[in-house]
């Protein structure tokens, strides 16, 4: 079984199988040709990512506080963005069936999406071409697989990027995540629902560490403020049709095959390239700083997190009883200014970073982001081991690797 960190990371070192498509443990032939007719059918790119699971004896390793009588599902799921191709790969190798869809959009280079796709279909991922709010497309699917669960990691990611296009947030951070919802509450078996929410929705909270009964009602950016509407949707969808929805507040989530339009990524492509780099700090020469989250780390929360969601209690779009609905903070708990991860990259990359300190624009950013996480860490078994200085060893590596390729050269 390909691991993810030891794969080629140059898309062309990737060999495709195309048998590999058919993870066809519990799923059998018929699936596989619905599924091939589904993505002729579906040709409407928009990009996305989601998981799901299907239930089907199937061994597994899960987390110590996952239920046991679950650990015998196999999972089906959506994905192909940074997070969603982790746990993709993440379920394969433990024996889950899942299925992706991607709309593949241009918000980042297209063509890393394309990689991990490559990379995950060697795994036996496949992932259909499509986006979340095409109603039509994700009703066929339910047709043809009774997932268990969804995780849904689609989103329209990045902070800054809400002042350009505040449009995308509405389209893919509501609009989508309610078409999803439409649909999983009227299928039946209703699947369980993980969903990626996130540590901006603390927006101008000041107390310190974030925990998740802190008030959540003051969003720095448009990002934040529709990932909070997340969480007030996947409330009403709990409340009115016995959804169970699990929220994962994710911390700045960083490692190999991560989002370009990340500061941790950026920044090392531009040391590389000698451009200088705009280091963020508040008033008063007041340090910026995050909660820097490995991915394994978060990948093992998110499997904690399904692998513990309870059943959806609703059928035929009608509530049955009282449903699980959770919130959970997925952080490193031990925030890094964003001045000494340019160290850390400065000393791995052997690269002197050309610093231009600026102040804090007003562009959505807050100045500092610390999670609490007892309450991941006692219902999901969560817990993070990796520190920034080894993370982004790994990231260096994977990207001095991947970037290396002629064809893939550093812009
Ligand atoms: O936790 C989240 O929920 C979010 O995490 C991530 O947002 P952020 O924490 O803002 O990460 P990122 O952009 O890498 O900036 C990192 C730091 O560099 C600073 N920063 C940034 C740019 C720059 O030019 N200079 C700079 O100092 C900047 O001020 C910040 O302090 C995800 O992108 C987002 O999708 C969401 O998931």
């Amino acid at each position: 079984m390909l691991h993810i960190d030891s794969a080629p990371s140059t898309p062309g070192k990737v060999k495709m199988e195309k048998s590999s498509y058919f993870f066809t443990r519990g799923g059998g032939a018929r699936w596989h040709y619905s599924l091939a007719k589904l993505t002729v059918w579906s040709f409407a790119f928009l990009a996305l990512i989601l998981i799901f699971f299907l239930r089907s004896p199937a061994p597994s390793t899960i987390t110590s506080a996952a239920d046991p009588s679950r650990r015998s599902l196999r999972n089906y799921n959506w994905a192909a963005g940074f997070v969603g191709t982790h746990v993709s790969s993440a379920l394969k190798r433990r024996g889950d069936g899942v299925l992706g869809i991607d709309n593949f959009n241009d918000y980042y280079d297209p063509s890393l999406k394309r990689a991990r796709q490559a990379l995950l279909e060697r795994t036996g991922v496949f992932i259909v071409e499509g986006d979340i709010n095409d109603e039509a497309l994700l009703r066929k699917l339910f047709e043809v697989v009774p997932f268990t669960h969804v995780m849904h990691l689609a989103a329209q990611a990045g902070v800054r990027y809400a002042m350009e296009n505040p449009g995308s947030y509405v389209h893919s951070n509501i609009a989508g995540f309610v078409n999803l919802l439409e649909v999983c509450k009227s299928v039946n078996p209703q699947p369980a629902i993980v969903w990626a929410s996130s540590s901006s929705v603390y927006g101008l909270n000041t107390k310190v560490p974030f925990s998740e009964k802190d008030r959540t009602d003051q969003p720095a950016s448009l990002y934040a403020a529709t990932k909070k509407a997340g969480e007030e949707i996947a409330h009403t969808y709990n409340h009115i049709y016995g959804l169970s929805l699990t929220g994962l507040r994710f911390f700045t989530v960083y490692g190999p095959w991560g989002r370009p339009d990340m500061a941790y990524f950026f920044f090392t492509k531009d040391i590389l390239k000698g451009k200088q780099i705009a280091i963020f700090e508040a008033a008063n020469h007041g340090t910026v700083a995050r909660d820097f989250t490995y991915i394994d780390d978060i990948v093992k929360g998110c499997l904690g997190a399904l692998d513990t969601a309870e059943k959806s209690t609703g059928s035929g779009g009608k509530k049955r009883g009282p449903a699980q609905l959770r919130v959970f903070n997925l952080g490193n708990t031990s925030p890094v200014p964003v001045s000494e991860l340019v160290s850390i990259l400065e000393r791995l990359l052997k690269v002197k970073a050309k610093r231009n300190i600026m102040k804090l624009p007003r562009n959505g950013d807050v100045q500092y982001t610390h999670a609490n996480i007892s309450y991941a860490q006692r219902e999901l078994g969560y817990k993070p081991t990796t520190d920034l200085q080894s993370g982004l060893k790994k990231f260096v590596r994977w990207y001095l690797n991947y970037y290396s390729d002629g064809k893939k050269a550093v812009e």
